[in-house]
């Protein structure tokens, strides 16, 4: 499923009506009766149903629901909240094939009056603002919304909750809370923001005819799933040895860290990795490989110093590189050793992002690819931004950075955004709040960590080690866990259900 902006949902569109020859009336009427069948789903035809209409082309999506609504035999009633003149085109069009069937429209101009009208309903559908909306919203719709909100009625919003921009970064000001959005044809980009996800309440799209090959050409964001995965995974070869399945290498663990690379090298190996070996300091050696007996270690005096000749040597032979989870925040040299002197695919997490903050000019030299996976306040300490802005960003802050610094970033949250150097995009949505927890994050790295070793492309990589993860915790909550009893270490022992859905 694509993902877009505003601007790329009007190229899309464009392109529909241009080389797919589909008349705008057309798809107006697709947009309209979808949503209505959708509706008589969900909704007896004895609830009242009252649509609010604005001048655009949303407000023309309303025409057409209240059309076919009344066909299927409800009472239906449409506000138009906007004086005649605003309406035109295929909206106006829509309008006057509702005005042909029925007297059921009543012009609306202020607030007070809506509130009255509107009391005497079950249901308001929301055709007044979509993704045309620019700036502050203004009187009397800033009112009017405010009503629908204060309204103990079901709210059924068309295409985006009336108010809400289509666009990552925009300040979010006056907003319909929908309880349900029905989305024309592809999601917009605040449905995958955390501060703005919310107020479409569910949603799901309809599609109203408009070909794949418009989303291939002008979009470049995906959202993630099995069908994907599917299509990407590597399969596993029936004569691989342990070498052929990526020899990856895990470094951090300081002495008050030890869990962190126990985390990341077991989630590595259940991923599916040939060898993983762990550099860590003497002390946490005992203790991660007791957990971790599968792995093989390298002693590293502290994790500070620079790298030595024999380490340079021993991690020869390595695939790809973990670095940073538990490796502490005290001045080191280590990351900069393993970006000059060793040309490996290198994944940079949590206080290893810290290290690479004053190293992204020596990290675009870097003759592998680099990822990063921060979390929002890793982001922010990279971008010089504050978590706020970049919750409301995450996709163009992560667009920028990954183009700028020629590298893959992983922004985690409850969706993750993972942008290639190039800009294309893939969100992921799997997963549950149960990983609102500590050591989360270090199991995706070890996962991670084996999907670069072991795919071609590393986009895909990335997104199937976010499914992954996510997709663990997901089947851990539906079947023996909770929310709140998950542990990093459940999400790592998971992984092997959710393998056995993917073959
Ligand atoms: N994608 C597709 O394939 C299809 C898409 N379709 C539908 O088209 C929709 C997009 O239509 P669109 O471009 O006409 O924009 P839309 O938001 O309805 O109208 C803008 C109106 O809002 C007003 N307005 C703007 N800002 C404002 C503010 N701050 N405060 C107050 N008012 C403000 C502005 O007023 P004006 O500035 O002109 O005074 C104008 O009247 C899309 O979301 C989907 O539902 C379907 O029909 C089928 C095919
Ligand atoms: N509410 C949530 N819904 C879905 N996924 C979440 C949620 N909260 C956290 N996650 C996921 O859990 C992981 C947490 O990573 P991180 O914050 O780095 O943890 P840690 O550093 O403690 O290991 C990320 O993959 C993130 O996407
Ligand atoms: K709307």
């Amino acid at each position: 499923m694509y993902i877009v902006t505003a601007e790329e949902m009007y190229e899309i569109d464009r392109y529909a009506i241009k080389k797919g020859g589909i008349e705008g009336k057309i798809l107006m009427d697709n947009a309209g009766s979808q949503v209505a069948q959708r509706i008589v789903q969900t909704y007896d035809t004895n609830r009242k149903m009252a649509i609010v209409a604005g001048g655009g082309n949303n407000g023309g999506d309303g025409f057409v629901i209240a059309r076919y609504l009344a066909e299927y035999g409800y009472e239906v009633t449409v506000f138009q909240l906007v004086a005649d003149h605003k309406i035109k085109g295929d909206a106006a069009f829509h309008k006057q094939c509702w005005l042909n069937t029925s007297d059921k429209l009543t012009h609306v101009t202020d607030s007070h009056q809506l509130k009255q009208r509107l009391v005497d309903f079950d249901v308001v559908i929301d055709a007044i603002l979509g993704i045309g909306v620019s700036g502050a919203i203004r009187e009397p719709i800033r009112s009017m919304i405010d009503v629908i909100n204060h309204l103990p009625i079901e709210k059924i919003s068309v295409d985006i909750p009336s108010g809400l921009p289509a666009n990552d970064g925009i300040h979010v000001d006056q907003v319909i809370q929908a309880n349900k959005t029905y989305i024309i044809e592809a999601p917009k980009e605040t449905a995958f923001c955390e501060d703005t996800s919310i107020y479409y309440g569910e949603w799901e799209t309809v599609k109203i005819g408009i070909p794949q090959t418009a989303y291939v050409k002008h979009s470049s964001k995906k959202r993630w799933c099995k069908k994907y995965v599917r299509a990407t995974f590597p399969k596993r070869d029936k004569y691989a040895h342990k070498g052929s399945n990526g020899r990856g290498l895990v470094i951090g663990g300081q002495l008050t860290m030890p869990g962190a690379i126990v985390l990341a090298a077991r989630a590595a190996l259940r991923s599916g990795a040939g060898l993983i070996t762990v550099a860590t300091v003497k002390e946490n050696i005992p203790i991660v490989s007791s957990s971790c007996i599968e792995a093989t270690y390298h002693l590293l005096p502290n994790l500070t110093n620079r790298l030595t000749d024999r380490d340079l040597e021993a991690f020869e032979k390595i695939d790809a590189i973990a670095v940073g989870m538990g490796i502490g925040r005290e001045d080191s040299q280590l990351l900069s050793d393993l970006i000059e002197k060793l040309d490996k695919p290198l994944l940079i997490d949590a206080d290893g992002l810290y290290h690479a903050k004053p190293l992204l000019e020596p990290l675009l030299q870097h003759k592998a690819p680099v990822v990063i996976t921060p979390h929002y306040g890793e982001m922010a300490m990279l971008t010089d931004k504050t978590v706020p802005e970049v919750k409301r960003s995450p996709f163009s802050i992560s667009r920028q950075f990954a183009e700028k610094h020629q590298l893959y970033v992983v922004l985690k949250g409850k969706y993750t955004v993972i942008t290639a150097p190039d800009g294309e995009q893939i969100v992921s949505d799997q997963g549950n709040a149960g990983l609102a927890k500590g050591g989360t994050g270090d199991v995706l790295s070890g996962i991670l960590l084996t999907m670069v070793m072991q795919h071609k492309e590393l986009l895909s990589a990335l997104a199937n080690g976010c499914y992954l993860h996510g997709k663990s915790a997901d089947y851990l909550v539906e079947e023996d866990h909770t929310e709140r009893d998950l542990l990093a270490t459940d999400v790592i022992e998971g992984l092997s259900q959710v393998f056995r859905t993917l073959s």
